[in-house]
């Protein structure tokens, strides 16, 4: 199997503090990856490393193969690779739809509203196409973060608690919106989320830090048997 991104042996301190520690991820066009952990395990800043924002202490990042270690964040989205955030970051005072456009018109390749429409319809906003992001509830902005970020077909998609504040409505609308990019654009997807029955429900695979570590990488059905992760992680949570 092609890897579209790799990180090989990463390792990040923030003055004593371990915070990975020898980590490798290995991401696939067309699959969707959790990463689960408890408060502290290293995650955001895996994610941090892998966007761009944070440079690691040892080890590299991949892209295609290349080596983007030292490459900004903007470069990295510039080439496919895009981020939410868990704090929201939508154009509250534009419209959903225009929220849309913009994030494809920074790119050489201009607007595309017939992606654009696609993809509201898609992740269920359609009618809201000309509401104001600012307006909306947290469940239904998160969405228009999603589809904002995949607007001009990202190759590799890292989203940061996505389903934090969503109904259970929401979270499915979700699932199968993620699924459709993963299956039907081939993007490789990695997301970060404390909802694990959510995680287990729409990943092929998971992966369990822990202390800076990978506990643990698997089908969600390894992962949910795995004895240490239960005893990390798992034991705390209600496991689907
Ligand atoms: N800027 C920083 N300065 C100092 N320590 C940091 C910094 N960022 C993270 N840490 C520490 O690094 C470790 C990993 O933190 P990180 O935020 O990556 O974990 P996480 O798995 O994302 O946690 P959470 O689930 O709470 O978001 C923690 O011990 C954290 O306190």
């Amino acid at each position: 199997m092609s890897h579209v991104l790799k990180a090989e042996s990463i390792g990040v301190r923030f003055g004593g503090v371990r915070a990975l520690d020898g980590v490798g991820l290995r991401l696939a066009a067309g699959e969707v990856c959790g990463l689960i952990g408890p408060n502290g395990a290293g995650k955001t800043t895996l994610f941090d490393v892998v966007s761009g924002i944070l440079r690691p202490d040892t080890g590299r990042v991949l892209l295609d193969g290349a080596d983007i270690t030292r490459r900004s964040p903007v470069w990295r989205a510039r080439h496919g690779m895009r981020r939410t955030f868990q704090r929201r970051q939508l154009f509250g005072q534009l419209t959903v739809g225009d929220n849309l456009l913009v994030a494809q018109e920074w790119r050489r390749g201009g607007a595309d509203p017939g992606r654009a429409a696609a993809l509201l319809r898609a992740c269920g906003l359609d009618a809201l196409s000309d509401a104001y992001a600012g307006t909306l509830p947290v469940g239904q902005a998160r969405m228009v973060e999603l589809a904002r970020a995949a607007a001009d077909r990202p190759r590799v998609l890292l989203l940061d608690e996505p389903a934090s504040g969503m109904t259970a409505e929401e979270r499915a609308l979700l699932a199968a919106a993620v699924r459709h990019l993963a299956e039907d654009d081939g993007c490789a997807v990695l997301l970060v989320e404390h909802n694990v029955a959510f995680v287990m429900e729409l990943c092929s695979r998971v992966m369990v830090l822990d202390l800076g570590q990978v506990l643990a990488e698997g089908t969600p059905a390894a992962i949910r048997a795995d004895e240490r992760v239960r005893e990390a992680y798992l034991g705390t949570q209600t496991p689907a």
